[in-house]
């Protein structure tokens, strides 16, 4: 680049910082002015309204005034918070002003417009000319979709076509242009480089600056109803969508808020390492969750959940128990498609017959029994959804309820309560009585009149006495306050026996066949079957059943939806299964979906693959509404890393890396524990002097990450933090943790504690190491005291480097 070319863009960037310096400088006092007459408003809020309820009229008046005041308060809120608002992105824009240039002639003009593009738009005074385009207007598209040449962007009038003339990109520090290229490509890969080569850090960052054409198809997608994303890992599937949640809040900034979109993350840490990008960008965060607290949520106090991690342990280290080959039965078989549409089929026949009801109980006695309810319920009409008809039930329920409750109130017990009701109790009672009396004063005149108009006697004349109705009204209240939780039972519908519908579907073999016509079933079902039960039994659910139990629970007793939600994000998406897609989608019946996810990285038995053209997320939404999009390029780690991760699958020819170069990743086989974790500490040490400060020690298990804490302590290897599920926010440092809670995360360097045939050898465990070696950034060491794992015996002998005083052992 010439030097005049600099000078050129050093004193526009420079023009550009002094108008914002001068608008800052505007808006601060209109901020002060607004926010001293917020607090002076909230100082005086009564002071200004005069309180009075001695008329109608007058309540009325104080009403009116209060209303009055409480708006002219949100109103000065809401223009002091929009100020607040447009000095933060005034502020953003000061510091980096814009980050990419194109100069495009549109078709039919003569002037080519320069366009710079930053992370929001910055206006001239008089409000027409942008001096910078937020990067999410269609015009600054271009930045990311075309090279120099015929170009076109997507207006909402309709396509605009032209010539791109230039594209630019800067790197803008303190008020100086750093670096700045004439990209003849997409996004030069200058700039990608030296992002990429930097340090990761605790948090994740935006990519504004530099987001791929592909990446950028997945971004502005806002056509799909369901939007999949299979990406390599490192691809940038995770970073795009948070991109993409902010798209969205500028595409639809009058109708869509922060708080309607929602982000499944794997782990609660994962929430945590992603919260910063969208404030860096001047958004708020979007909603962000676990499935695990969605469960809890929905079943939570009836059950005690396994988790998905405790699942994979038990996976990964149960293989000696008696069970284990039943028990992996079980999981695969629940989280299929063919259970699921079992249980679908299990549902519809439950139309005909085999609903299972709790009994109603009073005081030791059956108020109403299951089979009372059984009649009741297979006599509404079958045409209806079994939703409905428990509704109809329900209604039943409360109406028996109300003829119950009436013919308890000359039982015996209510007249014992009466005598035991303590002095506080009997005087709220009388309290409450006292004030019904006047309404009795007035039944009392108005009888008396009818009595002598009409000139007959009343029924109850003669019996009728204060006494006897204040006891009349004490029983019934007595008896009311006992029905309550029996009402309020009922409308939770605690009188459908879901863990015994649950159950039934594993009482035998013949059961579920008659129930579901399901044939394709696993070989050890009597054993997943006697599993089930016993866990049900102890009030306790593998991780497993509990979305299938929540769904039906849901389908039987109605779903609860949350229709505020419009989009729903799922990040590592292969993690899910079609239960829990099906679930999403009726508990979120508005809103579009986005999963993000790599099939290749399914470590969990339950797992969804994401592109097979028989995918259950295809059918989701239909095909119609569902678009695909893959991203092949991996951008986290360095070539050499990727070209060693790609070789440990089976098939991920597809996957390419960028081209940003390192060492290669480095095999150290050791005597023993002792000498391993000994040189792990140098390691460790060494990485550091280099400048490397996040680094993570990576486990298969929590067991082994337990024991590699330990002894990397004795060993004196200082600043290790140990991660466990529980952890709830990310740090730098040393981090001693298990890969399925590295998922979606990344670290400078990366060391594989035991990378021995015993660890990682069966074909799940295949993807639990890629998993765990694709963490890496800069630096992938392997690490093992005996035999290699099969999948890094086979490698290559040129992808690796092998320490030297173990070269010989491979
Ligand atoms: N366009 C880009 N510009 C700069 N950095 C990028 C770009 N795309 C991805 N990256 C970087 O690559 C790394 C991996 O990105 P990200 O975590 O989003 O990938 P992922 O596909 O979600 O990975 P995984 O499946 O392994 O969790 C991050 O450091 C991210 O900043």
């Amino acid at each position: 680049m010439d030097a005049k070319e600099w000078l050129v863009e050093q004193d526009r960037l420079n023009h550009i910082r002094a108008k914002l310096k001068v608008r800052i400088a505007e808006l601060e006092p209109a901020m002060a002015n607004f926010r001293d007459q917020v607090t002076s408003i909230r100082k005086h809020f009564w002071e200004d309204v005069t309180v009075n309820t001695s008329t109608h009229e007058d309540f009325e008046e104080t009403f009116y005034a209060i209303n009055q005041q409480t708006a002219v308060l949100s109103e000065r809120e809401r223009g002091h918070n929009l100020l607040i608002q447009q000095w933060k992105s005034l502020n953003r824009l000061l510091r980096n002003p814009y980050f990419g240039r194109i100069d495009f002639q549109e078709v039919g003009l003569n002037d080519t417009e320069q366009i710079y593009i930053g992370v929001s738009s910055f206006l001239d005074e008089d409000g027409l000319n942008f001096l910078v385009y937020d990067w999410r207007s269609p015009i600054a598209s271009m930045y990311y979709d075309h090279s120099p040449g015929p170009a076109f962007y997507d207006a909402p009038y309709g396509r605009i076509t032209g010539l791109m003339e230039l594209k630019r990109q800067f790197q803008i520090q303190g008020g100086q242009i750093v670096t700045m290229f004439d990209a003849n490509v997409t996004i030069g890969d200058e700039l990608l480089q030296q992002v990429l080569s930097k340090g990761a850090n605790s948090e994740m960052k935006s990519i504004v600056a530099t987001i791929q054409k592909e990446q950028n198809a997945m971004i502005r997608d806002d056509k799909s109803r369901m939007l999949i994303v299979q990406g390599a890992a490192g691809s940038g599937k995770t970073s795009s969508a948070l991109q993409r949640v902010a798209y969205l809040l500028y595409k639809n900034r009058d109708t869509l808020k922060a708080d309607q979109i929602i982000l499944f993350s794997p782990n609660p840490i994962f929430n945590s390492y992603v919260s910063t990008v969208l404030p860096e960008l001047g958004e708020e965060n979007m909603q962000q969750t676990t499935f695990q607290e969605y469960l809890e949520d929905g079943l939570g106090a009836s059950f005690r959940i396994e988790d998905l991690f405790d699942q994979l342990e038990y996976e990964l280290t149960a293989h000696q128990t008696s069970e284990y080959a039943a028990r992996l039965q079980g999981m695969k078989y629940k989280a299929s498609t063919g259970f699921l549409n079992a249980l679908n089929q299990y549902v519809l026949g439950l139309g005909s017959k085999g609903m299972m009801f709790n009994s109603i109980w009073f005081r030791e006695r059956e108020l109403i029994s299951a089979e009372q309810m059984r009649s009741q319920f297979y006599s509404t009409p079958p045409s209806l959804h079994l939703s409905d008809r428990v509704e109809l039930l329900q209604k039943w329920l409360l109406d028996e309820l109300v003829l119950l409750e009436r013919r308890e109130i000359d039982a015996e017990w209510v007249l014992e309560e009466l005598n035991y009701l303590d002095n506080d109790q009997y005087a709220e009672v009388f309290g409450e009585l006292h004030k019904d009396r006047e309404v009795f004063d007035i039944a009392e005149q108005y009888a008396e009149i009818q009595e002598k108009i009409h000139k007959k006697l009343r029924k109850d004349e003669g019996d009728f006495t204060f006494a006897h109705q204040e006891e009349e009204l004490l029983r019934h209240k007595i008896v009311k306050e006992s029905f309550k939780p029996l009402r309020r039972s009922v409308k939770k519908r605690m009188f459908i026996h879901v863990q015994g519908l649950y159950a039934q579907m594993f009482s035998d073999q013949t059961t579920i066949l008659e129930m579901t016509h399901e044939s394709d079933m696993p070989s050890l079902w009597s054993e997943i079957c006697e599993q089930t039960r016993d866990k049900l039994n102890r009030l306790e659910l593998f991780y497993e059943d509990a979305t299938p139990y929540l769904y039906l629970k849901e389908r039987i007793e109605g779903v609860r939806t949350n229709t505020q939600i419009k989009y729903v994000f799922v990040d590592e998406g292969q993690d899910y299964s079609p239960f829990q897609y099906e679930y999403l989608k009726k508990r979120f019946p508005r809103a579009r979906m986005t999963v993000l996810g790599d099939f290749r990285q399914a470590i969990f038995m339950q797992s969804t693959s994401l592109h097979e053209s028989d995918s259950p997320l295809f059918k989701l939404f239909g095909e119609a509404g569902t678009n695909m999009i893959c991203l092949n390029r991996s951008y986290r780690s360095t070539r050499e890393i990727v070209m060693f991760t790609k070789k440990l699958l089976s098939a991920g020819d597809e996957i390419v890396p960028f081209d940003r170069s390192g060492k290669k990743p480095e095999l150290i086989r050791l005597e023993s524990d002792e000498i391993r974790d000994a040189q792990m500490r140098r390691d460790i040490a060494s990485l550091r002097a280099e400048g490397f400060d996040s680094i993570a020690v990576i486990t298969k298990t929590a067991a082994e990450s337990r024991k590699a804490y330990e002894t990397l302590g004795i060993q004196g290897c200082e600043g290790l933090l140990l991660i466990t599920k529980k952890t709830l926010t990310f740090e730098k440092g040393v981090l001693v943790i298990p890969v399925y809670l590295a998922k979606g995360v990344e670290f400078d360097a990366v060391l594989i504690y035991d990378t021995s045939s015993q660890v990682y050898r069966q074909e799940n465990e295949r993807k639990l190491l890629y998993t765990a070696c694709t963490r890496a950034m800069h630096r992938l060491m392997l690490y093992s005291v005996s035999d290699w794992s099969p999948f890094v015996e086979v490698l290559d002998r040129d992808l690796y480097n092998l320490a030297p005083e173990v070269a010989h052992e491979i």
